[in-house]
């Protein structure tokens, strides 16, 4: 790698009273790079993107953003610096909809007094945004933009978190098991997404089980294991074998780069 990273983590510790979550970790996500962190249960991967992403506060180390170290008090600043989490349940609100979920406490108003002094919102400019957007990431698909999110199907859902994600200029999209509850179809689409905004430049981080998936998408897999990054291995590399013994500690990295 010879760009800087974006995103960095050293050293990050999270203890939730007795059990140490995050155990002195490091984290490095690159310019325009899908990053897949892989782990097993209880090994410390939502630890590590709430801490990145606001939800958490660390108890030591320090993340950088471009080189700035940042320390967010809740996941509304972190959105506000550039990092947007994509949640498989949480990322929208079902009954409004795709048009305000994309714009929730970011509305434009009208232009003039009628927006300053009345705070009136420019419907047709942010569904004109909206409609510009979903088009980008390939979503128009969906016919109606002023349909409740509750009628879209999974992957469409996560279309649209991505698609706000994209709209608003985020840096970093941190993606917490974006396939876990879809099909087969709408997982591709998902997939799909992932690649489409890869090819805008966007980063992301995809944390997944699923590693017919992650090997599908990822340039690195970032291997956490009992609260730290165990090794960052390429997918070209190395089997879906060698990914899951290195998580589960059947592997060393030095036997998986052997093998
Ligand atoms: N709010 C909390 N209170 C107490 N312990 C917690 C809390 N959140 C996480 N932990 C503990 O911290 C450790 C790491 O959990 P974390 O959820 O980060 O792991 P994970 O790798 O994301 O697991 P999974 O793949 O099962 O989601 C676990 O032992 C977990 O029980």
């Amino acid at each position: 790698m010879t760009q800087d990273p974006i995103l960095t983590g050293r050293g990050l510790v999270k203890h939730y009273g007795r059990v140490t979550a995050l155990d002195n970790c490091d984290f490095d996500l690159y310019p325009g790079e899908v990053l897949a962190v892989i782990g097993d249960n209880g090994a410390g991967k939502s630890s590590l993107i709430k801490a990145i992403s606001g939800a958490v506060q660390l108890d030591a180390g320090e993340i950088r953003l471009e080189g700035k170290p940042i320390q967010f008090k809740s996941p509304l600043e972190a959105r506000d610096a550039g990092i947007e989490t994509v949640y498989q349940t949480l990322a929208l609100s079902p009954a409004l909809s795709i048009v305000d979920n994309m714009f929730v406490g970011r509305e434009i108003v009208k232009q003039g007094p009628m927006g300053r002094y009345l705070r009136m919102l420019d419907h047709k400019k942010m569904e004109a945004m909206a409609r510009e957007k979903l088009s980008d990431l390939g979503l128009m698909t969906i016919q109606n933009i002023n349909q409740a999110v509750e009628t879209l199907s999974g992957g469409q859902r996560q279309g649209v978190a991505v698609a706000r994600a994209a709209a608003f200029g985020s840096k970093v999209i941190i993606m917490d098991e974006p396939t876990a509850a879809l099909g087969v179809k709408e997982s591709r689409r998902v997939l799909d997404l992932i690649a489409d905004v890869k090819a805008r430049g966007m980063p992301i981080v995809l944390i997944s089980h699923n590693m017919p998936h992650v090997f599908e998408v990822a340039d690195r897999i970032h291997v956490h294991r009992l609260g730290k990054r165990l090794c960052v291995i390429d997918p070209k590399a190395h089997s879906m074998n060698d990914a899951v013994a290195l998580m589960t500690g059947a592997k060393t990295p030095d036997e998986a780069e052997a093998a």
